[in-house]
Order: C-alpha cells, then structure tokens, then sequence
C-alpha cells in the first residue's frame, strides 16, 4: 500500500548526501498521508536506479528527476531518469540555476570592482541571470547607498540593497527571490551570504561564524550545496564565500559578458565584424565606460594565453 510503483513523479534534487539524494517532489495529490509539508512538497531519501549508474550519469543538486517505487511512509524512492538541463552553474556545481544572486557588501570587506566584475562573469558566462544583493546598508549613508545604486545602473545591473540588522529590503528581496524557481547565493567571503539566509528562512540556522565555516572548508575538498525552501516552490542555495572566480572565455565572446558593451553593440556596429574594441577603427564601444579598462585587461590575457582562456 505505501510503495507506489506506478506513480511516477517528477521531482528536484535538493541535496546529496553520502550515497543518496534528496529529492523533493510536489505532494498535494497524496493527502491522505500526513507529511510536515512546506507549501505542498516532500522531500525523499532517494537511490539511485542501478541503469543510472551504468549511464554514467552525474547528478547534482538542481538535476530534475523522475523519481518511481516512492514509499511515501517512509519518505523513500528510486531515482529512474535524470532530464537534461536548462543551465549548470560549475563552482558551486547546481543544475537549473535560474538567478545568480550576488551579495556584494556595502561596507566591508570593501568593495573591489574587479573582484564583484568576476562574480557577475561567472554568471553571465553561465548565461544564468545575475542579481546583486548589496548588504549591509545599516552602515552607510543614504548618498553612498546612491552612489552604488547609479554605480551598478551604469553596468547595466539592478541592485536589491539589504540589511539584516533593520530589515530594510529584506521584504523586497523575498518578493523577487519567489519569482524564480532557483537562485544561488554567491559573493566574497564575509558579506554576509549565510547570515542572510539565516534571516529569509529562520528554521535553517547555518553557522555564521565564519570561522567555523573556513575549517569546514579547510577539512572538506567539497562542500555540498542544498536547497532550501523559500515559499512560492522558490528554492535557494547558500555557496562558500570564494574570492577569485575565474573567467572562461573566448576573446571575441568577451565583450558580450558586459550588459554596458551589449547595449552599445545592439545599437550601432563596429567598422569590423571582428572588432575586440581595442584601438580598431570605427569601434563603437565607449573607452570612458567604468569598466572598460578592466575589460582590456583581461582581455589582453586572453589573447596571450593558450585557449581556453582560464583567468583567476
Ligand atoms: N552590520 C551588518 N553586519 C552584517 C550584516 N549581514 C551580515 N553581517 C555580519 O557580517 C559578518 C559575515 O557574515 P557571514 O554571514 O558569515 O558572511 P558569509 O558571506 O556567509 O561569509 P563566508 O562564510 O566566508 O562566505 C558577520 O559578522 C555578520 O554578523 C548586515 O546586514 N549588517
Ligand atoms: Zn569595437
């Protein structure tokens, strides 16, 4: 009676652990069972179905799963099939992500142009929506909040400016975060990823201490990333604080990472098709851009290095 091998469901993979994987499936069709549910959902102790294994098939966190021979008592199922994905965040590696969230501090650690320009590569790279979350607005004045607020416009990025110590923003950021099925949070070390999270879902309570989390670190090659629920089906996933993602590019793909360069792209063309917006004539793109130099920068690596390009 509680196996149920001709249901067969669809579900998400929210966390790995060991052997096993959590998957989640929506479970509104089964109530005659009394689950602690989160907005309709279950989350089952998962194996995977040996077929799997032959295939070779890796799963992450994120992966969309056929799930069979779900024992709902017991919370357990099989994992039959995985679907192919719609975008894979690589470090951390999440399948599905569909909003890179990126926690950028208003104070300290103090901002680093280069550094935050890397975190949103990444995501744009992955073609994954980027957000930047700017935290700790407790500690700065209204002028400066302005300043990063026209600063992140002119990149052609929004800004959802949060502090967890008043609250300002935080309904905003929950509002916009259940618009989307699933966001990492990523950023620099000390930020405030995990303290955020601890805040948007009480019930989570990870270790903020940022100490405690770098042995963690230290002891674990790979720390592995889970789900949470945020309301609305929306999940979120916290990632360790790393400082210098890297950025894998082809020089003439370069350019296009940059929501300020797209727009001068889509509006007028360069003299020639295969402009790097260097010296060339006849190039459209605006030297005086904040982010230019940085783009040159980088660019010249590129250029100079074996391909793939690998920065960081
Ligand atoms: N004033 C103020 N401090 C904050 C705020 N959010 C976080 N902090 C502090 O910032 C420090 C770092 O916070 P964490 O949440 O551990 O930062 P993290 O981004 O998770 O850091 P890693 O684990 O290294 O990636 C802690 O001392 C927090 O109390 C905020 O809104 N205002
Ligand atoms: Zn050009």
């Amino acid at each position: 009676m509680n196996k149920n091998k001709s249901n067969k469901l669809k579900g998400i993979v929210v966390a790995l652990k060991a052997n096993f994987l959590i998957v989640e499936i929506d479970h509104k069709n089964f109530k005659d069972y009394s689950f602690d549910e989160f907005n309709g959902k279950i989350r089952l102790l998962c194996i995977r179905r040996s077929k799997l294994n032959y295939q070779g098939l890796f799963i992450d966190v994120g992966d969309i799963v056929g799930v069979e021979s779900i024992d709902y008592k017991n919370k357990r199922a099989v994992v039959s099939d995985v679907e192919p994905r719609q975008s894979f965040l690589k470090r951390p590696a999440v399948a599905n992500v569909t909003l890179v969230s990126i926690c950028i501090s208003a104070d300290e650690p103090l901002f680093d142009m280069e550094q935050t320009s890397r975190f949103l590569l990444t995501a744009e790279c992955a073609n994954i929506e980027p957000l930047i979350i700017l935290t700790k607005i407790d500690l700065i004045t209204k002028n400066d909040l302005i300043l990063y607020i026209n600063k992140f416009k002119s990149w052609g990025y929004d800004c959802i400016p949060v502090s967890i110590h008043n609250s300002q923003g935080i309904d905003s950021l929950i509002e916009r975060l259940r618009k989307t099925k699933l966001t990492v949070l990523a950023g620099p070390s000390g930020v405030g990823k995990t303290s955020l999270i601890n805040h948007l879902i009480p019930t989570v309570s990870l270790p903020t201490s940022s100490v405690s989390k770098k042995l963690k670190r230290g002891t674990h090659t790979t720390r592995h990333v889970e789900l949470f629920a945020i309301g609305n089906g929306s999940l979120l996933a916290d990632t360790p604080g790393f400082n210098r993602p890297e950025i894998v590019c082809e020089p003439s793909d370069f350019a296009f990472l940059f929501p300020e360069f797209r727009t001068q792209l889509s509006n007028s063309q360069c003299k020639f098709r295969n402009c790097l917006h260097r010296d060339e004539p006849g190039c459209v793109i605006d030297k005086d851009l904040e982010r230019y130099p940085f783009y040159r920068e980088n660019l010249e690596e590129m250029i100079n290095s074996p391909l793939p390009y690998q920065a960081g």
